[in-house]
């Protein structure tokens, strides 16, 4: 008998010392048992870790090398060349800027969960981060095709989806190759929302219109090597969660760099799999399960020695969408916890909360 979400939640054992693999082969499969296997394999990892990876996720090798590569190329422009595409970003497209930054940037510090998560007695241990140790390059929805790009709908007046991206001339090859890989994790992330669904014992089609015009925003990541002593101020990303429903994450093979944070406040190593995505939940979904999905704090340090990418693609709710606790992830023993704001006003608060505007 399966036991019920709460109860589930209730027992969850989050000491966890690694990250669960899903092997994906069964999303295309339409035999029912399959699918209800595999949104078992996903409810658990979403309990009990809030982080797993996924094989057989759809996305070639081809594709994912050719972003490595022009990641490289556009992270090695000088300077000056890269803050010229961000002041243009700044100046122009303030609207793609603006849902960045509410969705993915005012987070890393002083985060009301880690706080909460890390209460006890590493609390007072936790350095005060004096910087990010990365830059990166964001960017939204956008026809692959140049010429359908210029003309998309979505694109001319859709808020969330649209904001045109501003793409480095100096970096010929670079849209091209991360779009297509963008492309390819927003084809997956479509895929994962009737599984997530199905996990939380709803009809498979649950968030289809609540994630209509979504945000789904991409980041490529380049982490320098930190190098020197050891400063656990400064560090590649410090620790946070994620704002959005959850997170597709690409990491350079080979090199370790992610750690998650378990119910013991141990760091466990994510360290790149070959063949693998890792998927991370965010607020969005701590919000509507009422912490029975977890929303769990990771922070990346690159002590490897050499340069570090990754690519995380974050996904949201539509703004408007009211992030209320669903009625099977709430009991007597268990009230929903959370104040019911809509997405938009969430990820607005966090921002204030960060930056104090
Ligand atoms: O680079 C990584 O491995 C993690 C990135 C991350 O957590 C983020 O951008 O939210
Ligand atoms: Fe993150």
């Amino acid at each position: 008998m399966t036991i019920s979400l709460v109860q589930a939640a209730q027992n969850a054992d989050s000491m966890f010392s690694e990250i669960p693999i899903i092997d994906l082969q069964g999303l295309s499969n339409s035999d029912p048992a399959v699918q209800r296997a595999l949104a078992a394999e996903v409810r658990h990892a979403c309990i009990n870790v809030g982080f797993f990876y996924v094989k057989n996720h759809g996305i070639s090798e081809t594709t994912l090398s050719h972003a490595l590569d022009s990641m490289k190329t556009y992270f090695s422009l000088p300077t000056e060349t890269k803050t010229e595409a961000w002041h243009l970003l700044t100046r122009h497209m303030c609207k793609a800027w603006l849902i960045s930054l509410l969705s993915t940037t005012a987070r890393y510090q002083e985060d009301a969960q880690l706080q909460r998560l890390q209460r006890g007695p590493h609390q007072q241990q936790r350095p005060l981060n004096r910087g990010d140790m990365h830059e990166g390059f964001e960017f939204g929805w956008e026809e692959l095709n140049a010429s359908k790009a210029a003309n998309d709908p979505k694109r001319v007046n859709d808020g969330a989806m649209a904001g045109a991206n501003v793409w480095p001339a100096a970096a010929p090859g670079f849209r091209e190759a991360m779009l297509s890989y963008y492309h390819g994790a927003v084809a997956l992330g479509k895929a994962m929302f009737p599984l997530f669904a199905m996990a939380l014992d709803l009809s498979p089609d649950y968030f289809d219109d609540k994630t209509k015009t979504s945000a789904a925003i991409m980041r490529a990541l380049h982490y320098p090597p930190q190098t020197g002593p050891a400063d656990d101020r400064v560090i590649g990303i410090g620790a946070h969660s994620d704002y959005e429903c959850f997170t597709i994450l690409w990491q350079e093979p080979g090199i370790q760099a992610l750690q998650v944070l378990n119910a013991n406040n141990q760091w466990i190593d994510a360290p790149p799999i070959p063949g693998t995505l890792v998927i991370n939940l965010g607020d969005q979904f701590a919000h509507w399960t009422n912490d029975v999905f977890k929303s769990t704090v990771h922070r990346a340090i690159n002590r490897s020695g050499v340069e570090r990418y990754s690519i995380p693609l974050f996904f949201g709710t539509d703004y408007d969408v009211p992030l209320e606790a669903i009625p099977s992830c709430i009991s007597a023993d268990r009230p929903a916890h959370y104040e019911v704001v809509t997405a938009g006003d969430y990820v607005k608060e966090k921002l204030k909360a960060t930056y104090g505007h």
